[in-house]
């Protein structure tokens, strides 16, 4: 089933035409990279999908309905949610604590009932520090519970935020350079992370990453931008032959550089 449908998307800033007639269809299930180099437009499609920056021209089409202009909070609330390629934690509070505000998205009762601590408040809030602990687990970062976030190192701090984005229950998931600062030991580990979380939370991916080795093992489909086109899309073996997309990288360096 297509589950994330974008038509003929453009996106231009002044004179600029960041992406340019950009088509995707992502099907329930899927793992697709979004790859190509520097200001290619990628994190502009993850901009325009949720909502950050307007569409020039196209559609978004979620579960079926436009969801085109929809307001950012609503999108994530739909069921499409994205960590950012510059982290974005509250580094002063704990890593659980973290986890535990983006649970709020989810949290059902009102602010009244909060206040005045009622029973269905707190019940609820019991059970999402228990969901909070259990993704903190899932992610391996369940000793470091009680620290700062921002005094976690690097990779660790990306998979907190692969938590958070979790907690809000997304349906759509969209990682923007998950493996950036990583070194090649936690890359690999990271591949079977996300792997392991497409399958226990039933999601599907839209992967923007510079690790070639990482996308091409764990993609089942590559798109390739450039200067906001897409010059190529199939199967990793496809494009990792593809010449249009040797020579796109070959301005700025080897495919694997
Ligand atoms: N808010 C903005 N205003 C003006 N230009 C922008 C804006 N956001 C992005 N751009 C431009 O759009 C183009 C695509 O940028 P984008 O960040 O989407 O590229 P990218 O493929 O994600 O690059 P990278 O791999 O370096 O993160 C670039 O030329 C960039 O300078």
């Amino acid at each position: 089933m297509s589950l994330l449908k974008l038509e003929q998307v453009t996106k231009r800033f002044g004179g600029l035409t960041a992406v340019s007639d950009f088509n995707l269809d992502l099907q329930e299930g899927e793992l697709v990279g979004l790859i190509g180099p520097n200001g290619a437009g990628k994190t502009t499609v993850f901009n325009l999908i949720t909502n950050t920056y307007y569409l020039s021209e196209g559609k978004i089409l979620f579960e079926g309905k436009d969801i085109t202009g929809l307001k950012t909070d609503r999108i994530a609330a739909a069921g499409i949610v994205r960590t950012f390629q510059n982290i974005r934690l509250f580094g002063e509070l704990t890593v659980l604590e973290n986890v535990l505000t983006a649970c709020h998205l989810r949290l059902r009762s009102s602010v009244f009932s909060a206040v005045f601590g009622f029973p269905g408040y707190m019940r609820e809030e019991l059970a999402m520090r228990e969901k909070a602990r259990s993704l903190l687990k899932t992610l391996g970062l369940e000793k470091y519970e009680r620290d700062q976030a921002g005094s976690l190192p690097y990779g660790l701090q990306r998979k907190l935020e692969i938590a958070r984005a979790l907690a809000t229950q997304p349906k759509v998931l969209l990682l923007d350079e998950p493996a950036a600062g990583m070194n090649p030991e936690e890359t690999l580990a990271l591949g079977a992370l996300i792997l392991k979380i497409r399958k226990e939370f039933q999601l599907t991916i839209l992967l923007i990453e510079h690790d070639m080795s990482l996308v091409m093992t764990i993609c089942e489909r590559i798109i390739v931008l450039d200067h906001g086109v897409t010059i190529a899309e199939g199967l990793p073996e496809e494009i990792q032959n593809n010449p249009d997309v040797i020579t796109a990288y070959l301005g700025t360096g080897d495919l694997y550089a």
